[in-house]
């Protein structure tokens, strides 16, 4: 692996990008600093997928760069492309499962498809993994044998099978309970400091978010709008990042999209 200076694993530097004519992030600069947690925030459609595509180059940026571990993927070719996302994990919300292999088989893949590893050390890497999200005696059963909340963590197992550098996460926490939702949370913090990895948490949930996150960025019309600890966003003074972090329904993001004021509306009886 090179080593770089930077003490950020991914950094965005003046990037901007758009769907078509509608740009979603102008000129957006930020680190992903190496063996942190750092979550990705911010109103819904605010562009935090799209990072996410970005670092991964499933979609390239029109200026800018988006740099791993130094290397600029916006302008990597294919094979470069390959082995950077060989170094990335990604398990999206409803990471899926193939449905008629066995949880084993489903860690197994990536290994199988990837690598040319003995049949034996394939198991022993698989036996680790679901170790780790404390799924080594479900091995045999069939994701329907399983709850939502055990296959997120079979697609976690899966997403580090390889040992990636960095692993992002999309809405890891969306439907579940309270209580997977804690275990889901300190699974990623614990997974982040026990395997020395970098990783990305795309969530609304500020309170479990701000619990394992070391750094939070927020993204707001497609800019950073702040970054820092959770500690420092909770003291902000900045009116959107108030409204952000304690979950008020009104401020800089209004409730009402805009309209006639209620007396225009409805006093508009003849005189
Ligand atoms: N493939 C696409 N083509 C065109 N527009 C898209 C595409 N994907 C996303 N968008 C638009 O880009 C904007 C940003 O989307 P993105 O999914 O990155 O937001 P987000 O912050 O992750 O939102 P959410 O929190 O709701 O998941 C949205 O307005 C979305 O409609």
């Amino acid at each position: 692996m090179t080593t770089h200076a930077s003490p950020f694993l991914v950094e965005l530097d003046h990037l901007t990008f758009g769907y078509g004519e509608r740009v979603i992030l102008r000129d957006v600069s930020f680190g992903v600093p190496r063996g942190k947690v750092t979550a990705l925030m911010g109103v819904s459609g605010g562009g935090k997928t799209t990072v996410l595509r970005l670092i991964g180059g499933q979609i390239r940026a029109q200026q800018g760069q988006v740099r791993f571990d130094g290397e600029d993927v916006t302008t990597m070719q294919q094979t470069a492309l390959y082995a950077a996302r060989r170094r990335m994990g990604m398990l999206f919300q409803f990471g899926a499962l193939f449905t008629d292999i066995s949880v084993f088989d489903n860690v197994a893949f990536p290994l199988r498809e990837h690598t040319d590893l003995p049949e034996d050390m394939v198991r022993d890497i698989v036996l680790m993994k679901l170790d780790a999200v404390g799924l080594r005696g479900a091995r045999d059963l069939k994701p329907s044998e399983i709850s939502g909340g055990m296959s997120r963590r079979v697609a976690l197992a899966r997403a580090i099978a390889l040992d990636p550098d960095l692993i992002m996460y999309d809405e890891p926490f969306a439907g579940l309970d309270p209580i997977s939702l804690g275990t889901a949370a300190r699974l990623i913090r614990r997974l982040n400091d026990s395997l020395g990895i970098t990783s990305v948490i795309v969530s609304h949930d500020i309170t479990e978010t701000f619990e394992i996150a070391d750094h939070v960025v927020v993204l707001a019309n497609g800019a950073v709008a702040a970054q820092g600890s959770p500690a420092e966003l909770r003291a902000s003074t900045d009116p959107l990042i108030h409204q952000f972090v304690h979950a008020l329904s009104d401020g800089p993001v209004p409730f009402h999209y805009p309209a006639p004021t209620v007396a225009q509306d409805y006093d508009r009886r003849p005189a």
